[in-house]
């Protein structure tokens, strides 16, 4: 690779023929092979991210978090007391913490970081002189871009031809689009402002045009852009912010048990002063929960992963939590609910209805044919569905026109407005000059006056005329068909080619009505039955009339005899009180022939009133009303790369379904941090109720637990169990339960009860119940010695060994327990959680280590149990989880008679 081969562009508003020259390009583009040699020579069209400070100020990022502070501080207090093992231990336990929570946060950055290859941008150039489809990242200066409506710049390009309105707020902070074209030359002025350039990062919102690349990358004004501004930092979900929150009352609350416990040990219980300080830092660090953050950081990571795989790609984070609350699906119909794979069924002219499947045998089926292939952008097997199934029907009537002796007949375009539901053309005929439309029947039937012949003259539109046209597409329509009007008019001899859409489309001659059908796609019944279980209200938004909008509905499931169905029009005259009403009377809802800013208003209305809003969109119009929602779903196939940029979620098959198994998602992946929240709560009451037993008693009972003991539990041994518990598979019934309301506490007074109260409290009886058999079977009597030396101290250190084991064998029926919310451990398998099976499989080696291994059992003061006392601990972890697995079962049971 040497300089030489760069080509360059110093001015790229000089003329064109030089700008090609000096591009050494040419308007049908470049070849396959010199596009590839250039690729090599200028790398990818892409802006290189600068990462902020790489993995080493990461990693140094988890020692220096104020969590970590604290511990260091606890490590230092630890030392100077004189317990220098302490010491060693906590600084031990920051640095595990530190790795941990390193790699799972890489983890899950890398999995958001994946996704980028479902998203990846994809553009139409010329190469070897065809149309072909290229990722955006394989541009190269000399591609001739082809740009339409909706479409991302992808580079810096000079037009070539054609105009485009574009939006340019990603560079300029301009909010109103403006109109680029090749025949604005304009040499004055800055760059960004030229009227005949297009910047990378800026998007098409309406027109056609050709423009040849001439900066990729970095070189691009984006790229200058990007390279000053420095990479944005994750943003913080919402639970990660409420977990933040508890984990830091939770630290509180360990520091001040410490602090609290200084007095009570030295005072009450007449510790020696350096061993109350001791067990206060060892309280204070087994509770302060440093591991919680990154772990739910993983399992919203674990999730988005998930999603992708399922044809759900999210763009943040934060989303998959967004998506478990879901609680009203704003749905289109085209593509989503259906499978956007058009077939004209039926056509009817002022004749009477057209036999589809031979040549037309009368000139009025011949016009109506040649018209839906000339006003038409599609040829027989690519473009717009709508569209192509048109080419296939006139191809069949006879009337075959080639894309490109479409594009010689054309003398103008005014392209398909979805707001007018409109589109036309401007083509020349033999020697006659004609405008072909076609849109919705409403829309042409309003600017008709007069309807063709059977023989392919015209006369005047009749008021009958109208009512049979009306009848007509109301049949149709009724069955779930789309609808289309054909019309079109011969220009006068004297009247120019009409310069605005307006003056083509007026004093239209009917030619007929086309209608298709879109089969729904299968999936889709099931997905809406899901939504109704689950509480999730659905509306359609549609640009389709009412009635096949209804009848679709009715098909998949989502509407009923009486569901309410309002046009565009009709949503116009309501006023936001009313449309407030509207919403709040009915679960379900169809918006016909409805615009994007009717998509907007409904976003609105919903989200004011509490609903966590998930809403689809395709076109550049729908962009705001994605943004606003606040799940903005895009499709990944027929959507524009605006609505795609616009949105948080990106379906890579469109389809319906998939959003309800994204929701399913989200909420499994909730429930998952609510699990091993409860599991990781619950250790505290076994932990604690021993030291305030030693406490109340003025030491009389010796100390149940030791400090480093603890630290075993709550970094070692449990920390795998509950990595699993995030990955539990979802709950039957996750589906069955109305969706979370919004901002609702990943952590309530239920799950505390539950984890303190019934699990921890049930732990901590057993636990001590252990205890104290092995201190009173090995001759121990209230107040009698058992420190270093005593007779009593063996018993006692295997009495501490016994807690140890104790609450070990507790948890693991904790995490069985904690499997589920509401049903029985029998609903889901025990043994379907294997990561799970796994993880007690660690924690009980762990455990084992930790009371055979001799220098481990000098460093953590424990003692080979004896095998009476290992039968005494068999029946734990049964007695633990059944007695969650009774609460379950009364919860169940008061839900269903509160259902009755
Ligand atoms: N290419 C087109 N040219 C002319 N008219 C069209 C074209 N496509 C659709 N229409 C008309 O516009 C109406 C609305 O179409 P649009 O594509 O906006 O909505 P939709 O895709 O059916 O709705 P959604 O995807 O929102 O459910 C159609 O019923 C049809 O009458």
């Amino acid at each position: 690779m040497t300089v030489r081969d760069e080509v360059e562009l110093e001015n790229p508003q000089e003329p064109l023929d030089r700008v090609f020259r000096d591009l050494r390009t040419r308007r049908e583009g470049l070849t396959a092979r010199e596009a590839a040699r250039r690729l090599l020579v200028y790398g990818p069209n892409e802006l290189t991210r600068r990462r902020g400070g790489g993995w080493g100020r990461e990693l140094l990022g988890q020692f220096t978090h104020p969590l970590a502070l604290l511990l260091w501080l606890a490590a230092v207090l630890a030392a100077v007391s004189g317990s220098l093992a302490l010491g060693l231990a906590i600084v031990a336990v920051i640095v595990l913490n530190a790795i941990f929570a390193f790699v799972q946060e890489r983890q899950a950055e890398r999995a958001v970081e994946a996704l980028a290859v479902y998203l990846a941008a994809k553009s139409k150039v010329l190469r070897d002189g065809t149309r072909v489809l290229v990722e955006a990242r394989e541009l190269v200066p000399g591609d001739v871009l082809l740009l339409e409506e909706g479409d991302r710049v992808p580079a810096d390009a000079r037009l070539i031809s054609g105009g485009v309105e574009v939006d340019l707020s990603t560079l300029t902070g301009e909010s109103m689009p403006a109109y680029r074209a090749a025949d604005l030359l304009d040499g004055t002025g800055p760059l960004l402002q030229a009227r005949d350039l297009l910047f990378s990062g800026t998007s098409c919102t309406a027109g056609e045009a050709r423009a040849v690349v001439f900066a990729t990358g970095m070189h691009t004004e984006l790229g200058r852009i990007a390279a000053l501004s420095q990479r944005v930092g994750r943003e913080e979900s919402p639970l990660e912010r409420q977990v933040k929150r508890v984990a830091w009352l939770i630290a509180a609350v360990a520091v001040g048990a410490g602090v609290a416990f200084l007095p009570i040990g030295a005072l009450v219980a007449g510790l020696p002063l350096a061993d109350a300080f001791n067990f206060a830092i060892g309280l204070l660090v087994a509770n302060v929960p440093e591991g919680l953050l990154p772990t739910i950081t993983l399992a919203l990571a674990v999730g988005v992963r998930v999603l992708a795989r399922g044809g759900a790609v999210v763009k943040r984070l934060s989303a998959v939590e967004t998506l478990g609350s879901t609680a009203v699906i704003c749905t289109d119909k085209t593509g989503t609910l259906t499978q956007n794979r058009m077939r004209v069924t039926d056509a009817w002219t002022c004749a009477g209805p057209v036999a589809l499947d031979q040549p037309a045998a009368i000139p009025a089926v011949t016009r109506l044919a040649a018209a839906m292939a000339e006003c038409n952008n599609a040829d027989l097997d690519s473009g717009d569905p709508t569209e192509v199934a048109l080419m296939r029907a006139s191809g069949t009537l006879g009337v075959v026109v080639t894309p490109r002796e479409r594009e010689r007949h054309r003398l103008r375009q005014f392209h398909f407005d979805p707001a007018l539901r409109l589109m036309s053309t401007v083509d020349t005929e033999g020697d006659r000059r004609v405008v072909n439309a076609k849109g919705g029947p409403e829309v042409v039937l309003s600017r008709a006056t007069r309807i063709l012949t059977p023989e392919g003259r015209s006369r005047a539109l009749t008021e009958q005329d109208r009512a049979d046209f009306i009848g007509i597409t109301r049949g149709y329509a009724a069955r779930g068909l789309r609808l289309l009007a054909i019309a079109g008019r011969e220009l006068g001899d004297g009247e120019p080619v009409p310069a605005r859409r307006e003056d083509a489309e007026r004093d239209l001659v009917l030619y007929g009505v086309v209608a298709m059908f879109d089969p729904p796609r299968p999936e889709v019944a099931g997905a809406v039955a899901r939504c109704h279980t689950a509480g999730i209200r659905l509306i359609v938004v549609t640009g389709d009339h009412p009635l096949t909008a209804t009848e679709i509905a009715r098909q998949v499931g989502i509407a009923r005899e009486d569901t309410t169905v309002l046009t565009g029009e009709q949503l116009e005259k309501l006023s936001e009180a009313e449309l407030d009403r509207l919403l709040r009377a009915h679960r379900e809802l169809i918006f016909a022939r409805s615009s994007p800013e009717v998509k907007l208003r409904i976003a609105d209305a919903l989200r004011a009133e509490g609903n966590v809003v998930a809403m689809t969109g395709d076109g550049v119009n729908d962009a705001p009303a994605l943004r606003r929602a606040d799940i903005g779903v895009a499709m990944g196939v027929a959507g524009t790369d605006v609505a795609r940029e616009a949105s948080t979620m990106v379906l890579t098959d469109d389809n319906f379904a998939t959003i309800v198994t994204a929701v399913q998602a989200g909420r499994q992946v909730f429930d998952n941090v609510r699990k091993f929240i409860v599991y990781i709560f619950a250790h505290a009451m076994p932990e604690v109720i021993p030291f305030l037993l030693f406490a109340i008693s003025g030491g009389k009972i010796p100390l149940p637990l030791t400090v480093l003991q603890i630290l075993a539990i709550d970094l070692g041994t449990e920390t795998l169990p509950a990595l699993a518990l995030g990955r539990e598979p979802a709950e039957p019934g996750l589906m069955d339960r109305p969706p979370r309301r919004r901002g609702e506490n990943v952590i309530d007074a239920g799950m505390l009860g539950r984890a303190w109260g019934l699990l921890g409290v049930t732990s901590a009886v057993l636990v001590l119940g252990g205890f104290f058999f092995t201190l009173l079977s090995g001759g121990w009597r209230l107040g009698a010695p058992v420190e270093d030396g005593a007779a009593l101290h063996h018993v006692w250190v295997q009495a501490t060994t016994m807690t140890f084991l104790g609450i070990v064998a507790c948890q693991i029926g904790t995490a069985f327990a904690s499997r589920t919310q509401l049903a029985s451990l029998r609903a889901i398998g025990p043994f379907s959680n294997r990561l799970l099976l796994w993880g007690i499989a660690f924690e009980l080696a762990f455990a084992a280590l930790v009371v055979t291994v001799p220098p481990l059992q000098y460093v953590f003061g424990t003692a080979v149990p004896s095998w009476q006392q290992l039968l005494i601990l068999l029946p734990f972890p049964v007695v633990v989880w059944g007695l969650d697995e009774l609460w379950r079962w009364s919860l169940r049971h008061r839900h269903a008679r509160a259902a009755t």
